[in-house]
């Protein structure tokens, strides 16, 4: 990678996944041109192909940014999730390489809240199956297996963006509702937090999982999980698809100790439209099956795109890492008249010392310097006359432990 930063328009920018246009917008008002727009997702090679010359790409959940992918990837600086989940990319291996990845942890939370709100007063109606037989040319006008959401318990399964809006807006048409969390919560409105697991599959009519995808979370929902649950229950999952064990699901509604469910995410998704989607879970007309569309709705990802590539930009422009997901966060402010430079390194001791002693041996002052540690890098950010920036480029670049040091401007 350049170790001198690229005019705007040199810098390209490479958005996978139909990222909705108000992030090329959003990229062009602040002066990024380069762009190059694909509306799908690309297969490992392909995009080991397309990322080698990117210094920044956007991806949304399909995309895997492997470490291989990582190692194409020279010139990257950073990469933008637009959506809330980055289990997709190797965050560590990024951050090694010092590469900032970002994302939007907020802008569809909403989006799914809405949807799962839908999917519970559709199941406990029965309409999936009413649905799907009428469309076969069936007639199910019966009351059997049809419940009002008023009075019925929704336990939530992590409690958080989503976790809680769900739960709100569960309690305005008259549910009660339960959650289980890792974390001590406040809970909203009347919501209860229970401490154990088990006792909230065995007391919840709804059971609706919004955990992120991490080892603790895989196959949270299985065999044993699922036959604790109440007779006739629901399950619900728009949140990771390794979160619940389809097959010990498809036995659950085979046996129909479960009455129905609602699936976004799976285990594995089609890559692309094109792709066939397999699933255990199509033979049951009382599943509601999604294509991972809980977040897609038009004013996520509107927002989404102007949040993730607001974040790339001024990244880009001014160093700011705030709000990186797996990198030191430093706030900056604007820089006039100056140079500034930026510098990754392996988080050790006697970095910033090293730096200090060699910027004095040279006569640099430095007017400003923000550092921030996290436990394996340190990212520091040093303005200084710019007169001084490539002696101080070759000083810094020469510092034990260093992973990337560019002048950003
Ligand atoms: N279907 C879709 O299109 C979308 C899916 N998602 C998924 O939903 C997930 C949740 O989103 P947010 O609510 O915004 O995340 P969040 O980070 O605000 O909340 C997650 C909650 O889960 C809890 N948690 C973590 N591990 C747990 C465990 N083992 N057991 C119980 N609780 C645990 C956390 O303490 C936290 O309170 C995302 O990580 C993402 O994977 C998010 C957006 C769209
Ligand atoms: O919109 C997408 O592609 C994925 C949404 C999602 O799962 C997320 O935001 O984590």
């Amino acid at each position: 990678m350049s170790k001198v930063s690229l005019a705007k328009d040199k810098i390209k920018i490479l958005l996978l996944e139909g990222v909705h246009q108000s992030a090329i917008e959003t990229l062009k008002r602040n002066g990024y041109s380069n762009i190059d727009y694909v509306k799908t997702s690309l297969p490992e090679n392909e995009l080991i192909e397309r990322i080698s010359d990117a210094h920044i790409v956007g991806i949304r959940s399909r995309t895997q940014i492997t470490d291989a992918v990582l190692d194409a990837a020279q010139k990257l600086i950073a990469v933008g999730c637009f959506c809330i989940g980055t289990n997709q990319v190797d965050l560590s291996a990024a951050k090694q390489r010092g590469i900032a990845v970002f994302n939007a942890p907020f802008s569809n939370t909403r989006s799914v809240a809405e949807l799962v709100l839908g999917e519970i007063l559709l199941l406990l109606r029965g309409i999936p199956l009413r649905n799907a037989m009428a469309h076969r040319g069936q007639w199910l006008k019966t009351a059997e297996g049809s419940f009002e959401a008023r009075g019925k318990t929704l336990g939530i399964i992590g409690y958080g963006h989503i976790g809680t809006q769900l739960g709100i807006m569960a309690e305005n048409i008259g549910m009660t509702v339960q959650y289980y969390d890792i974390e001590d919560k406040l809970s909203l409105g009347n919501a209860q937090q229970i401490q154990n697991l088990t006792q909230l599959l065995q007391s919840s009519d709804v059971v609706s999982l919004h955990v992120p995808e991490t080892p603790q979370t895989r196959n949270l929902i299985g065999t044993a999980e699922l036959a604790v649950m109440k007779k006739g229950s629901i399950l619900i999952n728009a949140s990771r698809g390794t979160v619940v064990d389809i097959d010990a699901l498809a036995e659950a509604l085979e046996d129909k100790s479960l009455s129905g469910a609602a699936i976004d995410v799976f285990p594995v998704e089609p890559k692309s439209n094109d792709e066939e989607f397999i699933s255990p879970l199509r033979q049951f007309d009382n599943v509601i099956l999604t294509p991972h569309v809980g977040g897609s709705t038009q004013e996520a990802q509107e927002s989404i795109g102007v949040e993730v590539a607001g974040k790339l930009a001024k990244y880009s422009d001014n160093g700011s890492s705030m709000t990186a997901v797996n990198f030191p966060e430093v706030a900056l402010p604007e820089l006039a008249n100056r140079s500034r430079l930026l510098h990754i390194h392996q988080n050790r001791p006697g970095v910033l010392t090293q730096i200090n002693q060699a910027f004095a041996q040279h006569g640099i002052n430095i007017a400003a310097q923000y550092l921030q540690t996290d436990e394996s890098i340190g990212y520091v950010v040093i303005d200084v006359d710019s007169d001084h920036s490539e002696v101080a480029l070759k000083e810094l670049s020469a510092v034990d432990g260093t992973i990337r040091a560019r002048i950003l401007h």
